[in-house]
This record gives C-alpha cells, structure tokens and sequence, in this order.
C-alpha cells in the first residue's frame, strides 16, 4: 500500500520504516528541513536500536522515502499519518498546534479517497474537529475517512514493540477504512481492536494515565517501605505475581520521565477538569511523580546536608536506558537541585552528552566515562539503569569517591554487597546502609 507518515520524530520514523519493511511504499514528510535532509544521507535523528539498518535498507530499496513535501505526501498515497509531537502547553493541555498545520495541508492538497490516521496522541474529540476542517477546507468533494490509531511504542524498544504490538487500535466507524486498515495491520499478526474513534483516542491517555499510576503508586509503596522496613523489590514480586496486577512497571525508582508519561497525565487531567470532573488518582500521581524526582538529592542531604561547594557525580542522563531522549528526564530534575545547592557536577552518559549539552550547557562537566564522572567526587547518584552502571568495579569506585556515598536511584546494587564494601548506600524503598549508624552499632557491639 502507499503510504505517508507526517512528522519524522519518534513514531513517524519508526512506524514509517516499519511499515516499509513489511513491503509498503512509504513517505516521511517533515517541515525540519535539517532533519530530512539528515535522513537522505543516512543520520539517524533519534538513537533508537536497530532503527538505521532498516531506515538504510528501505531507503536504498527505493520504498521509504524522506520530503518536506506535503503536497507530494498527500498526493502520492491513499492513507496518510498523522504523527507530529503534541506537547503540553503552559496550562497541562495538548498543543494541537502541529495537528491542525497538517490537517489544513492535507485539505489543501486531497485529490481523491484518504484514510487519514491519527497516530499522535491527542485528546477525545480530535478528529471531530480535524474531519470537519479538512471537509471545510477542501476545493473539491473527496470522500475521506478521519481514523484513531493510537500508537504504544516504547523508547529505547520502539522497532520491537512497532513490529510486535501487543494490539492494534482501529477507531472508525467507516467499513471502507476498517478494512483497508485491517489489511495493513495484518502483517503484524496482533489482535486488533475495533473502536469508535472517541474510545480510540481514549484508549492512548487511558494507557499511559494506568501505566503512569502503576509507577507512582510503587514509589509511594517504596517510600512508605523506607519509613517502616521492607523491601519493595520484594513487595513488587509480591504483588505482581498476582496475574490482575502483574509484575510489570512495578519497579520504585527516581520518578517517570520522557516524552510522554509526564506530558499525558497532565493531558487528561486537564481535559477532564475542562468537562467539569476533578480526576483525583491522576492528578496524585503527577504530584506523587514530582515529589519522586526530588527524593534522591534529599537522602544526598542526609549525608551531606551543605552541598554547597560539593562535587557530585551525576551517572546516567536521559529519561531511560537505551535512548538519548531528555524530555522530562529526572536527572534534570536532580542537577537542577544540586546545582542551585551550590554543587558542581560531574556527568556522563553512554549516549546522551549531545543532548544533555543543549540544556546544561557550561553549566556541568561532561566526562568521558563513569570512572571519570567519580573521580575525586563526594557522592554518585545513579539516575539512569543503563547496562554499563549495572556493572560498574565497586572497589574502584570508592578508592575514586572522596567519601564511599553511593545513591542509587534505580536499585541497581545489593544492599548486603554495598555494606560490606562499606559504602554509605541509599537505593529507592530498601534499607539504607549508612556508615555512621553502623560504625556507631559496631562501636556499642564493641564495648557490649
Ligand atoms: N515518543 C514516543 O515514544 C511516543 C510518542 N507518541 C505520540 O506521538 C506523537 C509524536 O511524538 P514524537 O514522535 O515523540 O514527536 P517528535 O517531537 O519526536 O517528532 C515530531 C515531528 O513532527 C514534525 N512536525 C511538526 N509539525 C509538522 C508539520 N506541520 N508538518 C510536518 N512535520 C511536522 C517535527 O518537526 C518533528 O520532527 C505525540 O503525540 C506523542 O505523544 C505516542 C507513542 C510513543
Ligand atoms: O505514549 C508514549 O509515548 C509511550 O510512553 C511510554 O513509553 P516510554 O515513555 O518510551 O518509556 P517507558 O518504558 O514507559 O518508561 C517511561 C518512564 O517510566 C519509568 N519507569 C518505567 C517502568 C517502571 O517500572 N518504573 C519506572 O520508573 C522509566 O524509567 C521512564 O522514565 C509507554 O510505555 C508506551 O507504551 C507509550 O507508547
């Protein structure tokens, strides 16, 4: 089939790329003239494993193609994507500002029957509004059908989980797209789900909205576990081996960032509260996300309670393991609180210094790898559980600290194995190991 995906970013690219390699002929259109003509000499605009080798492939094989062109996109192919960023505006909701710019071209340029999918996210109602501007806006009288497929790829795992999807969401009440659609999707052997397009576009905030609250819910656990005893590794077992809660997204950490989490709580929250209903879980759990982010830099303070002065390391900068994104990342989060405590910071992560250089600028050290972010440190808080800082050579690390305080934000370490190599360690919801109680435990064993 002949396709377009407007907007290159995330989902545009990998869902472009994938729908090529399963054998369509597919468009890439972006107003981001810098970024399209990247794409035509093979640089990748994201890190995101296994992308390039299937971007190279098809655009060599003559089926993907990249244009800042929409009136070709729109010309060209009979079911066009939407897939452009809909960021929070100052006020929570979702700018649709880049959805109704594409809308208007594709009014302007239709020339005969189109699908046009919406795979940003974007609030109930959406394609009310974007079908009644293209008809309005058109010269002639296309026929076109306006669909919800929502998309439920992950960072870091996108091309897995764009050819794997656990589901499709199909949300029109036109047979003819319904089918076309089915056809399309069929290579992705998945379960598909027929919707009505309110319930489609629901569907996406109503994910992310369950997800989000899983994590928080388990930091708060992690939180109160610090207060009481318990571990909440153990708990997380606990709990999700009971099939109606499952063992996923129950791992206590620093707080969920990226693209998206943070972005569609506020999203739905706020569309709820435009229709009169306060949606109370929600909003906790962005309050709770906010709080969690803080928590790090708090057990810092423990141990160090005058930063000023202080040079921390930072490892681990974008938002998750395995991609350069810093939307919303914790560790922004994190440095912003060291450095306006009076700390310099050393920083490093395998994959996001190019990025993390655009927001911090001089006001951090960029080091070349984790031993070197340690070097002549006070503390290192782990933010980011990339594989390398899993594995890190321990005993270097606290010959490398001026004092042995390790914070780690993601559980990384054992509890045992960080107190017998005496270092002070704070982890999210499990016991802190801290030298000073101990040597004063030891002392009374001692006299005792
Ligand atoms: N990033 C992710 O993992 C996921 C994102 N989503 C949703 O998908 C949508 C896109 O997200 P990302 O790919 O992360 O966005 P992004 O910000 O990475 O990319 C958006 C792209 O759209 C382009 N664009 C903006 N206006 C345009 C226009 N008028 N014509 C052509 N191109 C235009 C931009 O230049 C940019 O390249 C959002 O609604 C997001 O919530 C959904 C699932 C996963
Ligand atoms: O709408 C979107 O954009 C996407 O948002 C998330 O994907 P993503 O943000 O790429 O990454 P996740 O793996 O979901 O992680 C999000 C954040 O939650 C945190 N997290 C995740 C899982 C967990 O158990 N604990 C936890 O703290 C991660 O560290 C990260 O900061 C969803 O998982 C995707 O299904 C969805 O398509």
């Amino acid at each position: 089939m002949k396709l377009t995906v407007v907007g290159t970013g995330y989902v545009g690219l990998v869902s472009g790329a994938c729908f090529a390699e399963l054998g369509n002929d597919v468009i890439c259109v972006d107003i981001d003239q810098e970024k399209i003509a990247g794409l035509k000499d093979g640089v990748m605009p994201i890190y995101e494993p296994g992308l390039k080798e299937i971007v190279d492939r098809n655009y060599e094989h003559g089926n993907l193609k990249f244009t800042t062109s929409l009136e070709a996109g729109v010309k060209e192919s009979d079911i066009i994507f939407i897939a452009v960023g809909t960021p929070s505006q100052e006020d929570g909701g979702a700018d649709l500002s880049a959805v109704k710019a594409v809308a208007q071209d594709i009014a302007q340029y239709i020339n005969g029957y189109k699908i046009v999918i919406d795979k940003s996210t974007v609030p109930v109602g959406t394609g009310d509004w974007v079908e009644e501007l293209i008809e309005q806006q058109q010269e002639a009288d296309y026929d076109f059908d306006v669909v919800s497929c929502p998309e439920f790829l992950r960072e870091g795992s996108a091309v897995a989980d764009t050819m794997h999807p656990d589901r499709v969401i199909i949300g029109t009440e036109s047979k003819k797209a319904a089918d076309i659609l089915d056809e399309l999707h069929q290579p992705f052997e998945a379960p598909i789900l027929h919707t009505d397009r309110y319930s489609a576009e629901m569907i996406k905030y109503a994910a992310n909205a369950f997800l989000a609250t899983k994590i928080s819910f388990i930091n708060e656990i992690a939180n109160i576990c610090e207060r009481t005893g318990g571990d909440v590794a153990e708990v997380a077992k606990g709990i999700g081996t009971d099939h109606r809660i499952s063992d996923k997204f129950l791992r206590a950490g620093v707080g969920f960032g990226g693209a998206c989490f943070p972005k569609d709580t506020k999203a739905i929250t706020k569309t709820a509260q435009e229709r009169g209903y306060d949606f109370k879980v929600v909003n906790s759990v962005v309050e709770a996300n906010k709080l969690q982010k803080q928590t790090l830099v708090k057990k810092l303070k423990r141990e160090v309670p005058n930063l000023a002065g202080q040079t921390i390391s930072v490892l681990g900068l974008a938002f998750k393991p395995n991609t350069d994104d810093m939307r919303e990342a914790p560790s922004r989060t994190i440095i912003k609180q060291l450095l306006e405590a009076g700390a310099q910071v050393k920083a490093y992560d395998p994959i996001a210094m190019e990025e993390a250089q655009g927001i911090f600028a001089d006001d951090i050290q960029y080091c070349k790898n984790a031993y070197d972010a340690i070097e002549d440190t006070a503390a290192v808080i782990l933010v980011t559980e990339w594989d390398e800082f899993q594995d890190l050579d321990l005993d270097r690390v606290a010959e490398l600290l001026t004092n042995p305080i390790f914070i780690d934000g993601r559980n990384c370490y054992d509890v045992e194995e960080m107190k017998k190599r005496g270092f002070t360690y704070y982890s999210v919801g499990r016991p802190a190991v801290n030298n000073r109680e101990l040597a004063a435990t030891q002392e009374v064993a001692t006299t005792e």
